[in-house]
């Protein structure tokens, strides 16, 4: 019997990369749907190719152009937030979550739902309602695997592993596109320049979120959820090469590091094959042609968004999803151009502090409507917050 899978963000980096990999093998993979948002003409093409039961983009004025691209394929065509949830309710035995930001949480929780296994990409959803996501998988006998590169070096590191004797959780860090650059330079940091990553070949804004090390920060926090594990126990390291993509160091001194290329399809296709591995089509490293690995400690100076994680896990609760949303607003407002780069922290700071004084926000239960409520919130407040910033 062929697999059934579905991919959600299917027309982004992520889940071009899964494609790639599902593209290689169509006989053991049945598609039941396939997901985008603005690029209609990609999504339409992989659902043809890859004889998918739906398509569904975000967008609801492009669904007259979404079936006109799918005409006589036999393949249905939907659109809107409600379509994604429904898709993801459809029977499937492994779903990719690889949309980009909060949007990613609601269909996230129906493939939980229906029992799926859930390959995480989408960290936003664990940093914005991991509790839920957990108990979620929990109840419906679903599973969640992890795709961020970091976190499936940790669970590779982990497998036959007792988590009693962990004692700290290394996440390396590229530091960006401004890691060598001199502090008083940041503010003048463009658009061009931020979306250049040194290493990896990313979506826009986790690119951007590199630089500025959101990303990172939005990482501990996937990571205390995910490996519920003190906050005091993950650490951050700077390695320029993303090569080392996690490090587990156990209580007999022992630090078990994950090597390999930076190309995704190798997290994608272990949460793929899990837990067999499999053929992947990625690089085979030549360490002594690369000779060295390097390592820095982090600036928290030209990153404070580490030190926002930190404040974020302290405060439990909703935070990590007004974080989120803050983050997400600051970000929207960097691309526009209204913000400078060096801003987006200190919006989020702003967000954080207001919604913190209304404690009653983010001490509410962990609910889907609670963390829409909050995200809501937080975007208001990380608007003016920006507005006030562009006078
Ligand atoms: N790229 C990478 O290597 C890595 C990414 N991740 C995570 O994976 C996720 C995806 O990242 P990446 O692939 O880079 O992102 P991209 O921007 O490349 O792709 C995002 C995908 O989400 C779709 N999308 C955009 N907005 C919405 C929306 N409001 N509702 C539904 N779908 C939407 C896009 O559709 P369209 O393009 O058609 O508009 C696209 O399919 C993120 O959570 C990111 O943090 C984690 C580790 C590595
Ligand atoms: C590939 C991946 O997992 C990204 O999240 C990656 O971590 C980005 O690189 P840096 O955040 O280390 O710059
Ligand atoms: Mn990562």
């Amino acid at each position: 019997m062929p697999r059934r899978v579905s991919i959600f963000g299917a027309t982004g980096s992520i889940g071009q990369n899964t494609i790639d990999l599902i593209r290689r093998d169509p006989e053991r993979y049945r598609v039941v749907a396939l997901t985008g948002a603005r690029n209609i003409a990609q999504l339409a093409a992989d659902a043809r190719a890859l004889n998918a039961e739906i398509a569904v983009t975000a967008e609801e004025r492009l669904l007259p152009e979404l079936r006109a691209a799918l005409a006589g394929s036999g393949v249905t065509a939907a659109a809107g937030q409600g379509a994604l949830e429904e898709a993801a309710a459809r029977p499937a035995d492994w779903v990719m979550s690889a949309i980009i930001g909060a949007a990613g949480l609601a269909p996230g929780i129906a493939a939980l739902r229906q029992g799926a296994t859930l390959a995480l990409a989408n960290k936003e959803s664990l940093v914005c309602a991991g509790a839920l996501m957990l108990e979620t998988a929990r109840t419906h006998g679903a599973r969640i695997l992890p795709v961020d590169s970091e976190h499936s070096a940790v669970f590779q590191a982990l497998q036959g592993e007792d988590m009693a004797a962990v004692e700290r959780i290394i996440l390396t860090a590229s530091g960006g596109a401004f890691r060598d650059w001199p502090l008083e330079r940041l503010a003048e940091a463009t658009l061009e320049q931020a979306t250049d990553h040194p290493n990896w070949d990313m979506g826009q804004r986790i690119t951007i979120d590199s630089a500025s090390m959101f990303n990172k920060a939005m990482e501990v926090i996937e990571t205390r959820e995910f490996f519920s594990i003190d906050p005091e126990r993950i650490e951050v390291l700077v390695h320029p090469q993303s090569m080392i993509h996690a490090l587990v160091g156990f209580n007999d001194g022992a630090l078990m590091a994950h090597v390999g290329p930076p190309d995704m399809r190798h997290a994608i296709g272990y949460a793929l094959h899990h837990p067999q591995r499999e053929k992947l089509p990625v690089e085979r490293l030549d360490l002594a042609r690369i000779g060295c690995f390097e390592f820095r400690a982090p600036d928290d100076a030209r990153w404070p968004a580490l030190r926002l994680a930190r404040e974020v896990m302290a405060e439990g609760g909703l935070c990590g999803a007004a974080f989120n949303a803050a983050k997400e607003t600051a970000l929207d407002g960097f691309i526009s151009g209204a913000l400078r780069f060096t801003e987006m922290a200190e919006v989020v700071e702003r967000t954080l502090d207001v919604l913190s004084r209304q404690g009653g926000v983010i001490g509410a239960a962990m609910t889907l409507d609670n963390v829409a409520h909050v995200d809501h919130l937080a975007r208001q407040v990380a608007r003016a917050a920006t507005q006030e910033r562009t006078g």
